[in-house]
C-alpha cells in the first residue's frame, strides 16, 4: 500500500496496524514527513475541530526526596543533600490558595518517593506512620479547604510506592485517595512501556504491566488518568509503537468495561542537558531534537486516532514556539499554565516555568486558531471560543 493510501484509510478511522505505524515512523523523505504531517492535522481537525485548549493550573512538585534513581532524571535528591527539599504542608495550602486567586481550577501534584513522607493515621502500623496517611492528609488539607480546585495527583509510580511501603493492595490505596479527594492521575512514570528500554533508564521503577494494571485499576476505580510517553532517548521505533499500541488496547478495554479512560496523550521528550551523565553521553544530544519529535508526534495522532482524541506538547520542554509547531503536527491543546516547574526545569529544559493566559491565548492567535480554556477533564469552560484579533 503507498502511503497516500494508507494515510487516507486511516483519516477514514481504519486503525493504523503497528508495523504501519513503524514503516511511517522511518520515513526520512521530507515530501512523506510533510504528507504525515497533513494527515495528522486532519484528523485533529476531523476529531476535536479548530479550538486549541488550555487549563489554568498550578504544578507543585512537593519533595525532591526520592528513593529511586533513574537515569534521565536530574530532580531527585537524597535526603540531607544540599538542595533537597520537602515542602511542609503549611506551604502547599498556600501555594494552592495563590492558585485559586489566579483563577486555576486545577494543582498537579507530583513529588519523588520520599520514604521519609510518612504520618500516624488510621492505616499506620508502626511508629512513624504510614505513607498513605501523609498523602490522604496532604490531598484532605487541599480538599477541605479549596473543594473545587480539580486534585490531578500522583503517578502510577508514586501509587505502587505508596501500596509497598504500607503492604496495601493499589486498589486500596487509590479508592482511599478518591475517597480523600484526588479527581485524576498524571499518566507519568509510563516512559516507555518496553522492559529492555526500562532496564536501561529506569531499573528501579515499576515494570511495563504493573504501570498498565495501576492505570488500569484506577479506571476502574472512577478516576481519570492523562498518558504519556517520555521519548527521544535509547528507544526505537518499534518500541515507541508497542507503547502507543499498549494505550490503545488499555483505553478501548477501560472505556468498554467502566466508562473511565485516558484524557490526553502527550509526549514528553527527553532533555539532558543536566541529567545524569551515563544517559546524557549515550543520547548524544542534550535538547529535544525538534523534527524528530514532530514527526512521532503526528504518527502519535495517527496511530491513536479515535481512541486518544486529546494530544498535547510540553511547552516546557519544547518551548512555546516548538509546542506551537506541535499545535500544526496534531496536537489539539497547550496544556496548563503550570506557574512552577521543577522536573524538566532542573533538566535544563528551556520552555519556562509558567505560561499566563495571553501568553498562551496570543501564542494559539497566532497560528489562526480559536483558543478555548479547559477543565482537567476537558470540560469546556466558556461558552464561546473567542479568537484575539490583532
Ligand atoms: C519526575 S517524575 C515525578 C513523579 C514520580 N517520581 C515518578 O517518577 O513517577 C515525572 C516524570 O517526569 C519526566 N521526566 C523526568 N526527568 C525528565 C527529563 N530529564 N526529561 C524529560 N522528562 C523527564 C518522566 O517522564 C517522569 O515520569
Ligand atoms: N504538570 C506538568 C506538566 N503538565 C501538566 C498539564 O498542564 C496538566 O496537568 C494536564 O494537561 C491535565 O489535563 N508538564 C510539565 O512539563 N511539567 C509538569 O510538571
Ligand atoms: N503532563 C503530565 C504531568 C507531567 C508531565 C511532565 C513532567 O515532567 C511532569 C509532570 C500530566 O498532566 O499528566
Ligand atoms: S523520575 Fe521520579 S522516581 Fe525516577 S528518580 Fe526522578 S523523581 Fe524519582
Amino acid at each position: 500500500m503507498g502511503l497516500i493510501t494508507l494515510l487516507d484509510r486511516t483519516l477514514a478511522h481504519h486503525p493504523l496496524s503497528e508495523a504501519d505505524a513503524v514503516w511511517l515512523l522511518r520515513q526520512t523523505d521530507p515530501e512523506a514527513i510533510a504528507q504525515i504531517r497533513a494527515a495528522a492535522d486532519a484528523l485533529r481537525s476531523q476529531l476535536c475541530g479548530e479550538t486549541v485548549t488550555y487549563v489554568i493550573n498550578r504544578n507543585i512538585n512537593f519533595t525532591n526526596i526520592c528513593e529511586q534513581h533513574c537515569g534521565f532524571c536530574a530532580f531527585r535528591r537524597d535526603a540531607g543533600d544540599a538542595e533537597a527539599y520537602w515542602l511542609d504542608e503549611a506551604m502547599i495550602i498556600q501555594k494552592a490558595r495563590e492558585a485559586l486567586q489566579a483563577k486555576a481550577t486545577e494543582l498537579c501534584l507530583q513529588g519523588g518517593l520520599n520514604p521519609q513522607a510518612k504520618r500516624p493515621g488510621s492505616w499506620a502500623k508502626t511508629s512513624p506512620g504510614s505513607s498513605l496517611d501523609y498523602y490522604l492528609h496532604l490531598i484532605d488539607a487541599l480538599k477541605s479547604r479549596f473543594p473545587t480546585l480539580h486534585l490531578h495527583a500522583f503517578s502510577p509510580q508514586e501509587i505502587e510506592f505508596i501500596a509497598r511501603e504500607d503492604d496495601l493492595t493499589v486498589d486500596e490505596v487509590l479508592k482511599a485517595l478518591r475517597q480523600a479527594g484526588v479527581d485524576s492521575l498524571p499518566g507519568t512514570a509510563a516512559e516507555v512501556l518496553d522492559d529492555a528500554v526500562r532496564r536501561v533508564i529506569c531499573p528501579e521503577k515499576i515494570t511495563s504491566q504493573t504501570w498498565l494494571n495501576i492505570v488500569s485499576a484506577a479506571h476502574r476505580a472512577g478516576l481519570p488518568t492523562t498518558s504519556t510517553m517520555l521519548c527521544g532517548h535509547v528507544e526505537m521505533p518499534e518500541q515507541q509503537v508497542q507503547h502507543l499500541a499498549q494505550l490503545r488496547r488499555l483505553q478501548a478495554d477501560s472505556l468498554d468495561r467502566w466508562g473511565v479512560g485516558i484524557t490526553e496523550f502527550i509526549l514528553l521528550p527527553y532533555v539532558g542537558e543536566m541529567a545524569p551523565a551515563a544517559l546524557r553521553r549515550r543520547v548524544g544530544h542534550d535538547q529535544p531534537r525538534l523534527d524528530e519529535v514532530l514527526k512521532l508526534t503526528a504518527v502519535a495522532r495517527l496511530y491513536l486516532g479515535t481512541a486518544i482524541v486529546n494530544h498535547q506538547p510540553s511547552w516546557v520542554k519544547l518551548g512555546l514556539t516548538g509546542a506551537q509547531r506541535a499545535l500544526e503536527w496534531g496536537c489539539n491543546d497547550l496544556g496548563g499554565t503550570l506557574m512552577e516547574e521543577h522536573i524538566t526545569t532542573s533538566a535544563g529544559a528551556q520552555g519556562g516555568t509558567g505560561l499566563s493566559v495571553p501568553q498562551i491565548q496570543q501564542a494559539i492567535a497566532a497560528l489562526g486558531r480559536p483558543w478555548q480554556q479547559r477543565t482537567t477533564l476537558y470540560q469546556r469552560l466558556r461558552d464561546q471560543p473567542q479568537v484575539l484579533l490583532g
